[in-house]
């Protein structure tokens, strides 16, 4: 029988998108959007007090193009969390001007493919630790797409042997590395959470790099034979100081 490769999973993932609803937003009063404003920024401010005590992280985008108008990745050391946080945001002030448009939910996942080094579990490092459990890049632009491993006739992943697989995401690996400062990625699992069974979040100080690192990844066998690929988002930093500026009619 094919082995499974042990995961080792970190902190649970929210991609919360939300659309906003622009008309009714202009006619709200000055005073309703200056309250709407303040509860954001609160929230957010709440936020950076967790990723500052290291007890989880989040990131925004504004999304370009008409699939959502901003993107929340949230990171939280349970599912629980990761539903007060979106509880607390949907009764924000704020969210009166919000419109759900996308979410997904994941867990930030590393896999077991190398054999353990000096007989250490990997898992116990702290530089493991730390990408289970990382604070996300707060890059000028991000790009998110769900993904498969495809299971159809002679490619199917999920019958090749572990050490296969293995190769193949190491040959992967090597594409990756050549993209080391210019895009840094946080994969997520997926399977058994959400409709696809990995998350791609990408992060990048130039937008084209995502375009050259997923081109570039097209050709090595592990996507061309076996990814499957869902719907991108891509958007630019929205940082807490450029709410009120991005809000403002
Ligand atoms: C930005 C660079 C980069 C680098 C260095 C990198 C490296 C690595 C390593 C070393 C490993 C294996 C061990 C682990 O850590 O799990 C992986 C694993 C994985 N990757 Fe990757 N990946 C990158 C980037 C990167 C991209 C851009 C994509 C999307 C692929 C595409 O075609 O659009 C991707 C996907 C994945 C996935 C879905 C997995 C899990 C697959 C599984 O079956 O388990 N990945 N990845």
């Amino acid at each position: 029988m094919v082995e499974a490769v042990e995961t080792m999973d970190g902190w649970y993932s929210l991609h919360d998108f939300r659309s906003i609803d622009w008309s009714y937003w202009k006619q709200a009063t000055p005073e309703v959007q200056k309250e709407a404003i303040a509860s954001f920024e609160e929230l957010v401010t709440k936020w950076d007090a967790v990723e500052e005590a290291k007890n989880g992280s989040h990131a925004m985008y504004k999304i370009v193009g008409q699939k959502a108008d901003l993107m929340f990745m949230f990171l939280r050391p349970t599912m629980e969390e990761l539903n007060e946080l979106e509880t607390e945001l949907n009764k924000s002030k704020f969210a009166e001007f919000l419109i759900p448009a996308h979410s997904y939910v994941s867990v930030v996942e590393l896999s077991k493919y190398r054999p353990a080094k000096d007989g250490i579990d990997p898992e116990t490092l702290p530089e493991t630790q730390a990408r289970l459990k990382p604070i996300l890049p707060k890059w000028e632009h991000a790009c998110f797409y769900p993904m498969n491993r495809r299971r159809e006739g002679d490619e199917n992943w999920y019958t090749l042997e572990k050490n296969v697989r293995g190769k193949l995401l190491y040959e992967h690996s090597k594409t990756g590395r050549k993209y080391a400062g210019k895009v840094k990625q946080i994969i997520t699992g997926s399977i058994g959470l959400d409709d696809w069974e990995w998350g791609v979040t990408l992060f990048a100080h130039e937008p084209l790099q995502f375009k050259k690192i997923v081109y570039e990844m097209r050709f090595d066998e592990v996507s061309s034979r076996y990814g499957e690929f869902g719907e991108f988002f891509v958007g630019n930093l929205l940082k807490k100081e450029d709410i009120a500026p991005f809000l403002e009619i």
